[in-house]
């Protein structure tokens, strides 16, 4: 067992604080080097495949809800759930976000959860996005997500919440916020992931144009950090993965929330408008039927 580590004093006002103990910190770091047997812990549900590896400390999380891995209030529980798991074991140190599903890395927030539901659900749902952010964008874990398809808002929402992000090259994936392009605005707090990532004119021309950008270009725009063929997705992450892992995790961890600490802030003291302001737009009648024009969209694609 890890022996529990002081905290760093003072201790400052990340929010990496509530969302991890601070008493975890150090985990497997701080241990002696023992060379341990691979030790492998696995946990499933119907949504997400978690295999964590004891002796490395990597975990390597697999969406696998078919279509699309679309982010219904189901799969974002389960996500949550997961997350928590791993950021509580002290054996775990860094998560790798991968798709089960062929082509798709996952497809956003699932549509049929913003289209004619109460009020009362549309809250439960934004909460649930809101907490799926707050988790990954403050994790203490070192985040890789290695995107072996096609990521659209939400999906790539989750990508941008991680500390790096490696993409197959495939001209057809393609990566955005394309929020705009179903009549919807990205909240403040995707814009501002996207902004900590691509700086502000290119976020603000992709966010406006709602774009979807192909692989090559989204590696171009600083989007996504590395591209890489299908085979080599896997062993890439795990040598990022390592790289990062070979700093000491307090000091990792502490220049991680001081870089994201005003974004998390922010969402936190506007959480419960936030939600309002999310119920208060999807329930307007126009914004109802752009997502229902959408969807439409894209079962005539398929015909
Ligand atoms: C000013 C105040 C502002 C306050 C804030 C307000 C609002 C913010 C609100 C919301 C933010 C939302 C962010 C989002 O994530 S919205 C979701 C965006 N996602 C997309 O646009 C993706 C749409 N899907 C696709 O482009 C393709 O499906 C995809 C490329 C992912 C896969 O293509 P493929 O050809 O393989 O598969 P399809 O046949 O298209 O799809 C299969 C099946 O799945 C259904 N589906 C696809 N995506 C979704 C989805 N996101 N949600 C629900 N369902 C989805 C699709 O309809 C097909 O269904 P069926 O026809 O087989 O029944």
């Amino acid at each position: 067992m890890c022996p529990s580590v002081p905290l760093p004093s003072p201790c400052p006002p990340g929010i990496l604080f509530p969302y991890s103990s601070p008493q975890l910190w150090g985990r497997a770091a701080l241990q002696p080097p023992v060379l341990l047997p691979t030790q492998r812990r696995t946990f499933s549900n119907n949504k997400i495949l978690v295999e964590l590896d004891t002796s490395s400390g990597v975990a390597t999380m697999k969406f696998k809800s078919p279509p699309v891995n679309s982010l219904s209030l189901d799969f974002l529980t389960e996500f949550c759930i997961s997350l928590e798991k791993l950021e509580n074991d002290r054996a775990c140190r860094a998560l790798i976000i991968t798709s089960a599903i062929p082509r798709i890395f996952s497809s956003g927030l699932d549509i049929m959860e913003m289209f004619g539901k109460s009020t009362e659900h549309y809250a439960e749902f934004w909460r649930a996005v809101q907490e799926m952010w707050l988790r990954l964008y403050g994790s203490s874990m070192v985040t890789v997500a290695a995107i072996n398809g096609s990521s659209p808002a939400g999906g790539c929402l989750i990508a941008l919440s991680c500390d790096y992000r490696i993409m197959v090259e495939n001209p057809k994936y393609v990566i955005g916020l394309n929020e705009a392009q179903l009549g919807i605005v990205a909240p403040f707090w995707f814009k501002d992931t996207f902004v900590n990532t691509v700086g502000h004119r290119v976020a603000e021309r992709s966010l406006q144009l709602g774009l979807l950008h192909p692989v090559t270009e989204a590696h171009q725009i600083g989007l996504v950090d590395e591209v890489v063929p299908e085979e080599k997705l896997q062993e890439k992450a795990a040598a990022v993965v390592a790289q990062w892992l070979a700093l000491p995790d307090h000091a990792r961890q502490l220049t991680k929330s001081m870089m994201r600490k005003a974004v998390l802030d922010h969402m936190l003291a506007h959480r419960e408008e936030d939600i309002q302001n999310f119920v208060k737009f999807i329930s307007k009648d126009s914004i109802q039927k752009s997502l229902s024009m959408y969807m439409e969209m894209l079962k005539k694609k398929k015909s």
